[in-house]
């Protein structure tokens, strides 16, 4: 029996980076922290060219076919757990892992305990694969309102790997030796869902977690964001302009609440000599992003890939730049386990009209649809929206100080990273899970 229709291209995916070299690891070694990891294996966790099966093709998909359509991403499907659809109950079962992929043996000095607070989130989740790759020993601890314990599953039996179900306005108790705290709902309709408990969050959560590291000693990471500067008068923005935040706007309780929760941060550091850092982090995408958070990378692409028109807000001459997860992932290594405790811009300077960019997306789907026979019954059009209150009118980041002290700059190109993003969603899509 021939295998179910997959959705990826017959050759290997290369992937170039700014200057045309091909990117085949992420990471680097730097500041005494090894980072780097072969992208394929990340990509193993990720990207699969189905992610649920239907019970009836179980038995014809001998694993020498899976392995060979894996293989054009990755090493192979010995590391991936199965989820099995049965359509006569509607019922679906899951596998567990036969291996879980190899991570690193480090000896004990350069093991670290590692905390990540929203570790089952977009950005959570591909920092936690990392680590855990790398041989560090990670708690991760969500309370899953927009993070997914589908995003580290794979990690779940692993001697290195804890998950628990914790929401960090609550105190949390653990020893280790550095937190990455990310927890906060990030997508605009997401935080204004509940803009108290938004706040709360920003303000209690990151409370609990300076206290946390002010008595364990660890290492405290906040990852804050550009929404920090509000609608902005300086452009680019650097990390020493103050911002142009509406206090009381629908935006408040997060561009508020991050502006606190790093006040907070320098609060711990000057009264308790906490040792801090604060990531600045601009719009950031990539495979995990949850289709449908609002997001304008998730929405447009989603959007296109089901011939429906893509809803750009206002008159699209708003400005973002925009970020591959990767790259972020690598920055926010490298200032964990840098000396600059000021904060950081971790963004990457490729800027777009959100009319323009509406374009390109639509063009990657196309080229990603034609590659793969996808036969489209019309091209999809643009259509307008109101634009949302307080929506910020351009956003750029100045990474000199990233590039300066931390050696780093983004390598991933808008039009890869997208690429990968629309496959990733196009997956998900052909097994209807989207
Ligand atoms: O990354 C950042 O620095 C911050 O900004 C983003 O907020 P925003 O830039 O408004 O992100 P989107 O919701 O993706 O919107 C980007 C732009 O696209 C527009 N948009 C959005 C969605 C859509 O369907 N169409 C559309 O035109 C929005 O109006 C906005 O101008 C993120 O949501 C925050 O988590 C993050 O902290």
């Amino acid at each position: 029996m021939s295998p179910p229709a997959n959705d990826m291209p017959a050759a290997p995916i290369k992937t170039l980076d700014k200057d045309g070299k091909e990117i085949t690891t992420v990471g680097f070694q730097r500041f005494g922290f090894d980072s780097e990891v072969p992208l394929d294996v990340l990509r193993s966790l990720y990207l699969r060219p189905h992610y649920v099966l239907k019970a009836n093709e179980l038995e014809s998909l001998s694993s020498a076919i899976e392995e060979s359509s894996n293989a054009q991403f990755t090493q192979g499907a010995a590391y991936q757990s199965k989820s099995i659809y049965h359509p006569d109950t509607k019922g679906i079962s899951y596998t567990t892992l036969s291996r879980f992929p190899p991570v690193k043996l480090l000896p004990p000095s350069e093991r670290k305990r590692i905390l990540v607070t929203g570790g089952a989130g977009f950005v959570g989740s591909h920092l936690v694969d990392r680590l855990m790759i790398l041989g560090h020993e990670i708690t991760v601890i969500d309370n899953f309102f927009t993070g997914s314990k589908t995003t580290v599953s794979h990690w779940i039996g692993h001697p290195n790997f804890e998950m628990v179900r914790h929401d960090v306005v609550e105190p949390f108790m653990i020893e280790c030796d550095q937190i990455y705290h990310l927890a906060c709902p990030a997508s605009p309709p997401h935080y204004q869902f509940n803009a108290v408990k938004t706040i709360k969050t920003s303000f209690m959560g990151t409370l609990n977690m300076l206290g946390l590291a002010k008595r364990t000693k660890a290492r405290f990471l906040i990852s804050s964001t550009s929404e920090v500067y509000g609608d902005p008068e300086v452009h680019p923005q650097t990390e020493d302009y103050w911002g142009h935040v509406n206090p009381i706007g629908p935006r408040a309780c997060y561009d508020e609440g991050k502006r606190v929760a790093e006040t907070l941060t320098y609060g711990f550091q000057r009264q308790d000599g906490v040792d801090v850092r604060v990531a600045r982090i601009f719009n950031t995408y990539g495979p995990r992003m949850n289709p449908y958070d609002g997001r304008v990378v998730s929405n447009f692409i989603v959007q296109a890939l089901k011939g429906e028109d893509m809803t750009v807000y206002g008159d699209g001459t708003q400005t973002r730049s925009f970020q591959y997860i990767h790259d972020l992932v690598d920055g926010m290594i490298a200032l964990m386990n840098s000396d600059e405790s000021r904060p950081v811009n971790i963004g990457n300077g490729d800027e777009f009209t959100i009319g323009d960019f509406a374009k390109l997306v639509r063009e990657i789907v196309e080229k990603v649809q034609d590659e793969d026979g996808v036969k489209r019954a019309r091209r999809v059009e643009i259509k307008y929206e109101p634009i949302p209150t307080d929506d910020p009118q351009k956003r750029r980041p100045d990474t000199t100080r990233a590039k300066q002290s931390l050696q780093w700059q983004p390598r991933w190109t808008v039009r890869m990273g997208l690429e990968e993003m629309v496959r990733y969603y196009k997956a998900k899509m052909a097994e209807g899970s989207l």
